[in-house]
């Protein structure tokens, strides 16, 4: 069985942080397992409270798993603070694994998952050990400084990003406009492509990014190497807001059980 980790927010909600990263993993076949590092309380319609946990209960979590289970990779979602990020980067030094870092900033209503004086421990403590970072524009404008308006822009930024030790940058495109979602994929050794899919017109995107992030990382604990498992994500995802649930008054979820009965294939272009 391939075992994964996820560590990250909860939210109460059901449809991002650890529950869509659960949900997920559990549909891709790999044995899910977490770490939360805060509780949100939290709807379709915005985050109303936060109970951040201690940066050493968020690191028992970590070491109960890791002392029984054969952990492969692992997803870190919202971080919240300094001092969890360090000590999360601190015990993940000691082990062996794939890691995806989402850099969770600001959640779909404006609240703010992350303080503003974690971002420099994310770029110089937690990035240098990860294999692959998934911002979307805002939040590699804030780890880069750049404001992105165009191709050129994303492209310095991923290479800032790089620079900072990560394997690989996926800068998402969902923020951006246009028919297609489009998602640029760099490497740091200089390989680099582009995945652009239908982009959806709906209001139900609760939670894309943490999903697409826990599908990444459940391909790779299945073994896919990373440019499979990261287009296999962008198909996920995509099933994922082709399908919606249309449930919550707000910004609903994604679909996570879509797909497996979607049709897939040919959804995602490669460039
Ligand atoms: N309306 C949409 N239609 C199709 N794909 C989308 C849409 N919105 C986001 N995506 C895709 O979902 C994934 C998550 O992107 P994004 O929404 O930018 O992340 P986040 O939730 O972190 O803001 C990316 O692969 C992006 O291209
Ligand atoms: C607990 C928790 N973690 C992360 C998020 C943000 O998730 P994301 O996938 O970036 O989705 P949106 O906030 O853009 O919908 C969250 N809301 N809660």
């Amino acid at each position: 069985m391939n075992i994964v980790m996820t560590i990250a927010g909860s939210d109460s909600s059901g449809g991002a942080g650890i529950q869509a990263d659960l949900k997920t993993f559990q549909e891709l076949g790999v044995y899910g397992t977490s770490a939360i590092t805060a509780l949100t309380a939290q709807n379709t319609l915005g985050v109303s409270d936060i109970l951040a946990a201690s940066p050493e209960f968020t690191v028992a979590q970590i070491q109960a798993v890791f002392e029984d289970l054969q952990v492969t990779a692992v997803k870190t979602g919202m971080l919240f603070s300094a001092e969890i990020i360090e000590a999360v980067t601190e015990e993940l030094q000691k082990h062996s694994v794939q890691l995806v870092v989402d850099p969770v900033m600001i959640a779909k209503g404006g609240a703010s998952l992350l303080q503003q004086e974690a971002i420099h421990a994310l770029k110089t403590k937690l990035l240098p050990i990860a294999t692959v970072l998934t911002p979307n524009i805002p939040e590699a404008e804030e780890i880069t400084g750049i404001q992105i308006e165009t191709v050129q822009d994303i492209e310095t930024a991923a290479k800032k990003i790089l620079a900072l030790g990560v394997q690989c940058v996926v800068m998402k495109g969902g923020h951006l406009e246009g028919e297609e979602a489009v998602d640029m994929v760099y490497f740091a050794d200089g390989a680099f492509f582009a995945m652009s899919s239908e982009r959806i017109n709906t209001k139900h995107t609760h939670g894309t990014g943490c999903t697409f992030s826990a599908a990444l990382t459940a391909f790779l604990g299945k073994g896919y190497a990373l440019r499979d498992a990261i287009i296999e994500a962008k198909h996920f995802i995509q099933a994922a807001i082709s399908h919606p649930l249309n449930i919550g008054n707000g910004h609903g979820p994604t679909n996570h059980f879509a797909y497996r009965k979607a049709q897939v294939k040919g959804q995602v272009k490669l460039h």
